[in-house]
């Protein structure tokens, strides 16, 4: 009955398309089915080596080039840093400073940079090189894992949804499930094990970070874990590729929008692009050598009552350079049902959303257009 007025809502919202039905077991919906037998748009890759392009088609038309611009320069200087050794390896004093430091970076931005994580920058390097190798195969070879639906646990595509989408975004894209089963594309040949690596150290610096977040909310660790099932955690990589844009005023890589996970961990190869929302204004985040930018997602907003809550984020397009983000989504597993813990919780502060299998809500996000935190205002109490 409530996934019923929910799927409704959503439809009004999103236009009339969303998905007929959901289970924990991925299903195609009549929608999906359908789109399959449309054609997806070309990647971006292939339209930027197809020749000298010009212009972009007005599929990819999403911005407008009068806008005057919405970067506060003065923010960026004060976007929070977190010395991760600090949490794992500082006297007890050092520890509570930094969780102090992290309470307050999830209240007051959803977004921070992390220094000193212990992940080898070779690794960090690798995981760039091997998904650049991905793009670099032929199409008819990527083809192979062209998605199907928005639970395939491989999917390589382009844009966001491109079935749902009456505009495109600049960017292709390969999301790997990655725990608690692994997931991984055969070719290129190096990629499956540089990423088994990767994602395990990223992983477990998300739910080192988790430790430190929930302690500064005064929840208990071992409960939390369990509420939400965070030994079986669901946890998700994507790699997005974003060729040079011939009209970077035009086109986003990314529209503005939150991620559904409870942490989403991205580090890039050499090239800016990432804006992130603060109080009113946009933010250009040029990320600290060596750091990992971590913002909050709908999840932490769900779970803590609006205590911390999803940030805003978007990715542009430049006309020079290929930009490169590679991003790990830590969350609960797919099968619990997410909502705020009780610990937070009060007459003064009640639920303000409404409990959802993680699994739909991912369904209905990735299915639908992105489009800022619409998935989350549904379900707002
Ligand atoms: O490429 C980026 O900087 C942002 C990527 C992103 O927001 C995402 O993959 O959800
Ligand atoms: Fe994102």
């Amino acid at each position: 009955m409530y996934i019923a007025s929910l799927v409704k809502s959503l439809s009004h919202l999103m236009g009339g398309q969303y998905l007929s039905s959901t289970s924990s077991k991925p299903q195609v919906s009549p929608l999906m089915a359908a789109a399959h037998h449309v054609s997806p748009p070309s990647s971006v890759k292939q339209l930027c080596d197809s020749g000298t392009l010009s212009s972009v088609h007005n599929h990819y038309a999403s911005r407008d080039p009068g806008a005057p611009s919405d970067i506060d320069p003065t923010l960026e200087e004060q976007i929070p840093t977190i010395d991760f050794s600090m949490l794992t390896q500082g006297t007890p004093q050092e520890r509570s400073l930094m969780v102090r430091q992290l309470g307050q970076a999830c209240e007051e931005w959803g977004f921070f940079m992390v220094v000193n994580h212990g992940v080898p920058e070779a690794l960090r390097g690798a995981v760039l090189d091997a998904a650049k190798d991905f793009f670099d195969m032929e199409e008819e070879k990527k083809a192979e894992y062209l998605g199907r639906h928005v639970l395939d646990p491989i999917r390589y595509g382009t844009s966001f949804n491109s079935t749902v989408e009456d505009v495109h975004y600049w960017r292709d894209y390969l999301k790997l499930f990655v725990h608690p089963e692994f997931h991984c594309p055969a070719k290129p040949p190096n990629l499956r094990d540089i990423l088994c690596q990767y994602t395990t150290c990223t992983r477990a610096l998300g739910i080192e970070l988790l430790k430190g977040i929930w302690e500064s909310l005064d929840l208990d660790e071992s409960y939390m874990n369990k509420a939400f099932n965070l030994e079986a955690c669901f946890q998700v990589f994507v790699a997005n590729f974003y060729p040079p844009c011939p009209q970077p005023e035009l086109a986003m890589g990314l529209p503005p929008h939150s991620d559904h996970g409870l942490l989403t961990i991205l580090h890039q190869n050499a090239i800016d692009g990432l804006h992130v929302k603060h109080g009113n204004g946009w933010v250009y985040v040029k990320p600290l050598p060596n750091s990992f930018l971590v913002n909050t997602g709908d999840h932490m907003q769900i779970v803590t009552n609006g205590r911390y809550k999803s940030v805003l984020h978007r990715a542009m397009t430049n006309g020079e350079s290929t930009r490169m983000s590679v991003v790990t989504v830590v969350a609960p597993s797919l099968d619990t049902v997410v909502e705020p813990v009780a610990q937070l919780v009060s007459s003064e502060r009640p639920a303000m959303y409404r409990g959802i299998k993680y699994v739909e809500f991912l369904e209905y996000q990735q299915g639908n257009k992105l489009r800022e935190k619409a998935v989350l205002e549904l379900l707002r109490v």
